[in-house]
């Protein structure tokens, strides 16, 4: 398999097309002769989760669905970041309406990410905060460049990570390693999140880094699909039902939590000092 990746890499016959997106928000390529599919978040600076980044991204998730999708590689075409998490103008004093949409379409965007049938690798070339860190553990394989940050780090924010969120770190690196990172909002660098399992493997720069996704996307490829997907969602099934029956609770849960004065107050606080760094 990695002969033929080979081969389509540096062959002279392209099979790689770009998928039609309706935005530039996201770079789609799927490689036609394997099905696997790169999904690159191409929001600059930092791609920060706004509205239309998780519509761009929610779209080519359900395009994929009907497309011969035999994997997916998500990463980021900023030099610095994977994702700096949810977009904070988008909790800054919106309106209730706003808020909801937001929410609705970050909860429209993990369930199709979270139950992805085809294997899904995140290659995680920079920094990975919060909801940047949901998007790669969300994923099923997480490989990650050096010295870089990625948890979730929203305690630190004065806002609170939601229970799937949660969840997800949880079914990852246990109970008890998730309580302590959570409580504390702990940002672990590269080498930290390895040494847990919050990432699977480290790579050495980007370009082992992609060489590492596309080796473990082929031995994925060699697995029966339906087993494979069946296992899969198995594991992930609770922690989406848990989501899936109580996503009006949720939404409410974070419209009640982001209207809170001193929470508009801290969000207010960390944005200056984001903009004055
Ligand atoms: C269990 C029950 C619970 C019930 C209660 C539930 C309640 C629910 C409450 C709400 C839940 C919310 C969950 C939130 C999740 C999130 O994801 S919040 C976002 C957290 N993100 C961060 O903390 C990261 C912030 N950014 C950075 O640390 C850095 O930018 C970086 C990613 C490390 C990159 O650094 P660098 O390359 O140096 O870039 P910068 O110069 O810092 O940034 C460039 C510009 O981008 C702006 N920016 C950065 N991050 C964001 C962001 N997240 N949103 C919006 N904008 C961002 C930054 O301000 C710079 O802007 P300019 O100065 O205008 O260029």
């Amino acid at each position: 398999m990695f002969v033929l990746r080979q081969c389509l890499t540096l062959g002279t016959k392209s099979s790689v097309r770009n998928f039609a997106a309706a935005t530039n928000l996201v770079n789609v390529k799927i490689n036609e002769d394997t099905g696997v599919v790169i999904m690159e978040l191409n929001k600059p600076p930092v791609n920060s989760l706004n509205y239309e980044l998780l519509e761009a991204m929610h779209r080519t998730l359900v395009k994929l669905e009907n497309e011969r999708c035999s994997g997916m590689i998500l990463t980021s075409s900023s030099p610095n970041t994977f994702s700096a998490g949810l977009d904070l103008l988008e909790m800054y004093k919106p309106t209730v309406d706003k808020a909801r949409k937001f929410w609705g379409m970050l909860q429209n965007t993990w369930i199709k990410l979270y139950s992805a049938p085809y294997p899904t690798v995140a290659a995680i070339n920079g920094h990975s905060p919060a909801g940047g860190c949901l998007l790669a553990m969300s994923c099923e394989y997480r490989i990650m460049v050096p010295k870089k940050k990625i948890g979730l780090n929203e305690t630190q924010l004065g806002i609170v990570a939601p229970q799937w969120f949660q969840d997800c770190m949880k079914n990852i690196i246990g109970s008890r390693q998730a309580e302590k990172a959570l409580i504390a909002g702990t940002l672990f660098s590269s080498e930290e999140a390895a040494k847990i399992g919050l990432i699977d493997e480290l790579a050495t720069d980007k370009e082992d880094l992609m060489k590492k996704a596309h080796d473990f996307m082929d031995e994925q490829l060699g697995l029966p699909p339906l087993a494979r997907s069946t296992v899969k969602i198995g594991f992930r099934k609770d922690t989406l039902n848990r989501l899936i029956n109580s996503r009006e609770v949720d939404t409410k849960y974070f419209i009640d939590f982001i209207f809170q004065p001193k929470v508009q107050e801290s969000l207010e606080m960390y944005l200056q000092a984001l903009k004055k760094k």
